[in-house]
């Protein structure tokens, strides 16, 4: 008999919470015991037993989510966007008081994005210029993404340790968004087109070369091994752990 984790999903309806479904359903030692949409109440996460949420939602309503889960004892799984500084140190407060509990903010699930991300940020103090281009589906509500955001702290604390300075820009005049977004020192351009998934490029430039680090999720089947050892493995990571990479060994 297979030892059973009790998971419950929050956005059960939407694009990545269907996915969900079938990747929990699928695997042999978790049971779903709630898939909750946006009108049903939280209250029933309580009577269901969960051990484990996933939250697979919208950046308005994650954070009191999460909140309650945490309240509640269970641990908790995020891949929904919209966690910034504030919001992250709220949360770490909250979980001062519960040290038993887990949560995973997970900006990315695909492993291939979470290693492209580790090596655009080991690389980037070797090059004088570094931009981002992340580019996905036009349903998507949040610009940048949560990936770029991540991907771009990761790769401004390696500079700012490394004493690099910031990338060479000349531009005085500019049409407001021409350069993209300043995440963190470094240029984040998002594009919105029918027919992409998530995709992600970190552009690295130094005197007569390029290198470019390019991961594509073309299918949402990419985030599913990242929910699952996610879930399997929030428990043991009592706390805070933002990024997928906490629970992996990259040796990086
Ligand atoms: N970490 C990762 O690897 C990934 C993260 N994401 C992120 O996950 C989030 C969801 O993405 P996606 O599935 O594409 O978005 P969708 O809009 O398809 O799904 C969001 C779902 O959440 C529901 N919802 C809204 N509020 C609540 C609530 N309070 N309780 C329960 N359900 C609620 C919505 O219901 P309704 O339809 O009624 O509005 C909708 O069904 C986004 O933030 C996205 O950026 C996406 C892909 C990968
Ligand atoms: O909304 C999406 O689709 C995605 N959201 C996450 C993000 O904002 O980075 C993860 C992935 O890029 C897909």
């Amino acid at each position: 008999m297979i030892e059973q984790l009790s998971v419950a999903l929050l956005g059960a309806n939407g694009r990545m919470g269907a996915e969900a479904v079938k990747a929990i359903d699928a695997a042999a030692d978790l049971t779903l015991v709630a898939a909750l949409g946006r009108n049903d109440s939280l209250e029933s996460l309580v009577s269901s037993g969960a051990q484990i949420v996933v939250d697979l939602t919208v950046p308005e309503s994650t954070e009191a989510n999460v909140r309650f889960a945490v309240e509640h004892g269970m641990h908790a799984v995020v891949g929904t966007t919209g966690w910034d500084a504030g919001r992250l140190a709220r949360l770490e407060e909250l979980l001062a008081d519960r040290p038993g509990v887990g949560v995973l903010i997970a900006p990315n699930f695909a492993l291939g994005s979470v290693l492209a991300s580790a090596f655009a940020a080991k690389a980037s103090k070797y090059f004088e210029s570094v931009e981002i281009i992340e580019l996905h589906h036009p349903d998507k509500v949040d610009a940048p993404s949560g990936t770029a955001v991540r991907t771009a702290q990761l790769i401004s604390a390696e500079r700012t340790a490394a004493g690099v300075p910031s990338s060479p820009d000349a531009t005085t005049t500019e049409l407001e968004g021409a350069r993209g977004s300043d995440v963190e020192g470094v240029r984040v351009h998002s594009v919105r087109l029918s027919g992409l998934v998530a995709h992600q490029e970190v552009l690295l430039g130094g005197p007569g070369e390029q290198l470019t680090i390019r991961h594509d999720s073309f299918d949402r089947a990419s985030f599913m091994p990242g929910v699952l050892l996610g879930i399997r493995n929030v428990a043991a990571h009592p706390g805070l752990t933002v990024g997928l990479d906490g629970y992996l060994d990259l040796g990086l």
